[in-house]
């Protein structure tokens, strides 16, 4: 630990100077991301939440109707208890259509999530041009502010406000420096505003997604917030807030319920650091961290414990467990099942939401990451920068499914990608994987 206090988490002293502060302000405002990440999901599991947001138009979708309807889907998959909710939230009897309730859930759970993503953009949008000068901040994220300014519904916009100047009035603990006075709609609505870059291969701007895993979020599993600076199309710093990422990574495998009724008959404490991590690293520094979400009323003191990690060391795939996206939409399973058959892949495929995937093989939780979408779909740069820094200098190996490192200089995709994203945690995993896309991809359906 003493190492970690002289190097200030590897990249002060000794280290080279480019990029201190950026990385620094990064992980401070992932830190508090993350935070205003856990109020919202504590708010959809709790018993109480006293979110009554009045409402102005007729619909019958309140802040807290979503709440309570999203805390349903968070704490059981039972349907009667979701269609109690939806019975005492929005007056919808069990006679309403299968085809409305599965819209109704689909648009609560979407509001849900794009309120967090637009607080989360807001309040690190807000840190960056507060640390850097507003001019000299350009960020790629998710949202944009139209889709804000149109959504009739001005409850909404106000409990992002509310959310944002929450989270803000809490800087000082992390370390940063917050607005003296509340900010009000039009500055947070600005700040929203000011992630409207659209990348490209000159310049430096950073990627942000403000919550990755949309669905892993609202069903309180895992998600991750990730930031990265992009400088001439190339990620130089990653950083990853993963708010659920269980230490114990045998947890990281089981169900999510099982999950949640294990941490509750031992509940994890703030000082064991069970559960929660910002991942960072700089690009060429050879070096990847990990430091604990700060917990409680605590004060981040750098490096808050930050340790190093490394990605593992096996290269047996008997021995290697693989990960891919929970949602066969997102990527084909039946692809990937094949590829792990024909390299020797023998353990059950580990199923993670968000880029928690890429923390697991840099902390050496997993040692395989593959990603195959369908056809057509474009992979957005926001969904990989960040990790791919942490494992490459975590030691491990990513590129496309032809070998090519991922291009980030091409705007708001990642153009070019040959087939799909391939991450491993060493060379000849990686030579392995590579070559059996190659053999089965004629004969697959992709
Ligand atoms: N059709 C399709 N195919 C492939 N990828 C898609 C597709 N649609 C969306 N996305 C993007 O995938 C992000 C989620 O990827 P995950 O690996 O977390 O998938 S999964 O949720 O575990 O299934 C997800 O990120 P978030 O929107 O931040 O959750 C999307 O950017
Ligand atoms: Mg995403």
């Amino acid at each position: 630990m003493e190492d970690q206090e002289e190097n200030m988490g590897g990249f002060n002293g000794v280290m080279e100077p480019n990029y201190s502060r950026e990385l620094d302000v990064a992980v401070r405002a992932v830190q508090m991301a993350c935070f205003l990440c856990q109020k919202v999901q504590q708010g959809l599991i709790s018993k109480s939440n006293g979110q009554v947001q009045s409402k102005e138009d007729n619909s019958p979708v309140t802040v807290a109707g979503t709440c309570s309807l999203s805390r349903a889907l968070a704490t059981s998959c039972d349907l009667h208890v979701v269609l109690g909710t939806l019975t005492m939230s929005f007056g919808i009897t069990y006679n309403t259509k299968k085809e409305k309730l599965i819209t109704i859930l689909i648009s609560l759970a979407e509001i849900t999530s794009h309120k967090t993503d637009w607080s989360v953009q807001a309040t690190v949008s807000w840190l960056l041009s507060e640390s850097f000068g507003s001019k000299n901040v350009s960020i790629v994220a998710e949202e944009d502010v139209q889709s804000l300014s149109k959504v009739k519904a001005a409850d909404l916009l106000e409990s992002v406000v509310k959310t944002v100047n929450d989270c803000l009035a809490e800087a000082p603990r992390f370390g940063l420096q917050g607005p003296q006075m509340a900010l009000g709609t039009s500055e947070v609505l600005a700040a929203i505003s000011r992630c409207n870059s659209n990348g490209g291969p000159t310049g430096r701007f950073w990627a942000l997604d403000p919550v990755d895993g949309t669905l892993g979020f609202v069903r309180g599993d895992q998600y991750a917030v990730a930031l990265a600076l992009i400088e001439d199309g190339e990620p130089v710093l990653g950083v990853l807030g993963c708010p659920n990422y269980p230490m114990r990574k045998e947890w990281l495998s089981y169900q999510h319920r099982y999950h949640r009724i294990i941490s509750k008959l031992t509940p994890p404490t703030s000082e064991s650091w069970d559960k929660g991590c910002v991942m960072y690293a700089r690009r060429g520094s050879g070096e990847a961290w990990m430091q604990p979400l700060l917990q409680g009323h605590k004060k981040l003191v750098w490096p808050n414990s930050a340790r190093p990690v490394q990605v593992s060391a096996i290269e047996n795939p008997a021995l290697a467990t693989f990960c891919e996206p929970v949602e066969k939409s997102n990527s084909s399973h039946s692809f990937t099942a094949g590829l792990a058959h024909s390299v020797g892949l023998r353990k059950q495929p580990l199923r993670v939401y968000s880029m928690v995937k890429y923390a697991a093989i840099a902390r050496g939780d997993a040692e395989i990451f593959m990603k195959f979408a369908k056809a057509g779909y474009k992979e957005k740069i926001w969904d990989h920068a960040a990790g791919v820094v942490i494992i490459q200098e975590a030691g491990g190996v990513v590129t496309d499914a032809g070998g090519s490192p991922l291009d980030f200089s091409k705007g708001l995709y990642l153009e070019g990608l040959d087939r799909g994203v391939i991450a491993c945690a060493g060379a000849k995993l990686h030579e392995k994987i590579i070559g059996a896309v190659d053999a089965s991809w004629n004969s697959s359906s992709l």
